[in-house]
């Protein structure tokens, strides 16, 4: 037998501003990870965007080594997961990698909708779970009432839940003292043939494909060759090591452990997440169980503003795959804007995470047209297609039966506010499908149109809730729908990349603050310009963007060179994020404008 006893793999569940990064910065400190000067606020949120957004998007795996009250000396492998309800599916890739992990509440706030997801999750793969009640340092803290909540709401034992503070530090040694007696060692054969998941991948300019692994049995050091196993392919280990949080490079990794691996991977699908390792000299060890294929959920396309960009754009989609397991990509042609690609998004946050990465780490400038769900359309021949972009849904008169996709939606909200969430609920189209009183929160389930929930739902819901209500929800089914495609006419021009699938009763409601809202968006010309939306031949709303008189320089009175200058400048930099459809210049909020459509 292999002694592993002092191995604890864990991570930490809880919802988004609960306090779980400051918690895992204090578990760095206490164990010396870092020298204090070193600490940089909140190390685990490494990429740029992460800090600025304040949301932990990767999972990220940090080793520390704790001196317990009982005189052994533990190895801590924190496997850190993102909070937001987009990222649902790195919380358990991250969790296959754990025996066990601390659900994490804020003492004031309670238990949220995210949190019983992702428990449940935990539970389901098997996993300790061990509650912990954070920002005690506040006056409105009450742990009694959120003890109570999460036995209610989850099911789960918090008499004794431990109590801390990740701010001031209070507690933070109870809770690393009750981790290594409450969460079970890993069990695994250190003699055994390696068998190593890989929980996450991701494209190091310099090094290749770096693997963080999750050992199961065996061990992997420096020279070995392993297999990659739904490959084939053969790699040679360069280095192995861990986190500490820095980059350390280790001897090995054993059973138990969690590490990463580099190997010289240059391809960069070649170390697929979810994946199996082993040692190319015992080949026939079988796959671990692998992680469910994650499926997008809302579709939009993009396109370079520039057309000489495509073939940059296509090599930065590329590098942004490996490191992000959701994203799915095909090329697209719209009439409208020329080359892209179709992508698929996790969410609107994922989305709007993946536009600004393109447009800062890589230097593009891109359009992205309004985002869609996917829906399922029967066709007369019987034939059942998918379609992810409005403009290619196939003629009307083809058409038996259109479904759009059903969610089961979850939400947790203080009793005073649940009369705002019912009548959200409703104006989305929600059918009621459960309610339970609960201490002083509600949950309430609702089957919700995921058209209606992908775009801005999360939004409304903090704010008919005062930020309280709380949501979690995931796809249940195709389901049939009076469906119509909307679109959009420029000066008499149909635009593909602003067709729209919509519900026939919300139709002539959309089309109308759809076009004023692109009236206020679209800036005016020289000329005039009609813009029109349309149900199959028929018009519905029509507004016009009237042209403009005077040029921008006939202000200057021809004197001032410099003003003139920082004229054309802003001109230009306004220009960036637009593209000339017909002879109209379109800026990337018209395209969005839907978005901006309530209801
Ligand atoms: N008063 C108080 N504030 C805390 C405590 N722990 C965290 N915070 C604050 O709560 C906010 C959110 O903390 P984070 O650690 O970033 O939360 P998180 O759960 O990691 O959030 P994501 O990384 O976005 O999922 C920050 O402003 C912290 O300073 C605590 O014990 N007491």
């Amino acid at each position: 037998m292999s002694d592993l006893s002092h191995i604890r793999n864990f991570s930490i569940i809880a919802h988004i501003d609960h306090g779980k990064s400051t918690l895992a910065d204090r578990f760095i400190q206490i164990c010396g990870g870092l020298a204090d000067r070193e600490m940089e606020a909140q190390v685990l949120d490494s990429m740029d965007l992460e800090r600025e957004r304040g949301i932990t998007i990767k999972a990220h795996s940090v080793t520390l080594y704790y001196k317990a009250n009982d005189g052994k000396t533990y190895q801590l492998n924190f496997i850190d997961t993102p909070g937001h309800v987009d990222f649902t599916y790195e919380v358990s890739r991250s969790l296959a990698a754990c025996e066990g992990a601390l659900l994490v509440v804020d003492a004031g706030q309670g238990v949220e909708a995210q949190s019983v997801a992702n428990c449940y999750t935990a539970i389901e793969q098997g996993l300790e779970v061990m509650p912990v009640l954070n920002k005690m340092d506040l006056p409105q803290a009450d742990p009694d009432k959120v003890k109570a909540e999460i036995e209610h709401i989850i099911g789960i034992d918090a008499s004794d839940a431990v109590p801390c503070s990740a701010k001031s530090g209070m507690g933070v040694e109870d809770v690393l003292q009750r981790l290594v007696q409450t969460i079970p060692a890993p069990e695994g054969e250190i003699d055994a043939p390696l068998q190593a998941l890989i929980i996450d991948s991701w494209f190091d300019n310099y090094l290749g494909v770096v693997s963080l692994v999750r050992v199961r049995h065996g061990r992997v050091k420096k020279g070995d060759k392993i297999l990659v196993k739904s490959t084939g392919k053969v790699h040679q280990v360069d280095s192995v090591g861990v986190f500490s949080p820095k980059h350390t490079v280790t001897v090995d990794l054993k059973a138990g452990e969690v590490g990463f691996i580099i190997a010289g991977i240059k391809e960069i699908l070649g170390a697929p997440v979810g994946d199996t390792l082993t040692l190319s000299s015992t080949p026939d060890v079988p796959m671990l169980p692998g992680f469910q294929r994650i499926k997008p959920q809302v579709f939009a396309g993009l396109f370079p503003v520039s057309s000489d960009d495509f073939e940059d754009f296509r090599d930065a989609l590329q590098k942004l795959t490996l490191n992000d397991a959701a994203l799915q990509y095909e090329p697209e042609s719209s009439d409208a804007l020329g080359f892209g690609f179709r992508i698929g998004f996790l969410g609107m946050l994922h989305m709007e995470i993946i536009q600004e990465r393109l447009e800062r780490e890589y230097d593009l400038d891109l359009i992205t047209t309004a985002p869609t769900v996917i829906y399922e359309v029967v066709l007369k021949n019987g034939d059942v297609v998918h379609v992810d972009n409005p403009s290619k849904l196939p003629d009307v008169s083809s058409i038996d039966e259109m479904r759009e996709p059903i969610v089961q939606a979850n939400i947790l909200v203080p009793q005073d506010h649940l009369g705002n969430v019912i009548t959200l609920c409703i104006e989305r189209r929600g059918v009621q499908r459960d309610m339970q009183f609960l201490g002083s929160q509600v949950q309430v389930r609702y089957d919700l149109p995921m058209s209606e929930v992908v775009l801005d739902f999360f939004d409304r819901l903090k704010s008919v809730s005062r930020g309280y209500a709380s949501l979690d929800y995931s796809f249940d089914r195709f389901q049939a729908a009076n469906l119509v495609r909307l679109d959009v006419l420029i000066n008499g021009d149909k635009v593909d990349a602003l067709a729209l699938i919509v519900h026939r009763d919300n139709a002539h409601y959309k089309g109308r603050v759809l076009t004023e809202k692109m009236k206020e968006l679209i800036p005016r010309q020289m000329f005039d310009v009609a813009i029109q939306a349309a149900i199959g031949g028929q018009i519905v709303a029509r507004t016009t963007v009237k042209a403009l008189r005077k040029n921008v320089l006939a202000k200057c009175y021809g004197g001032d060179v410099s003003r003139k200058r920082k004229l054309l400048e802003k001109q230009k930099a306004g220009k960036k994020r637009m593209k000339q459809v017909g002879n109209v210049e379109i800026p990337q909020d018209a395209f969005l404008a839907v978005l901006k459509v309530d209801g």
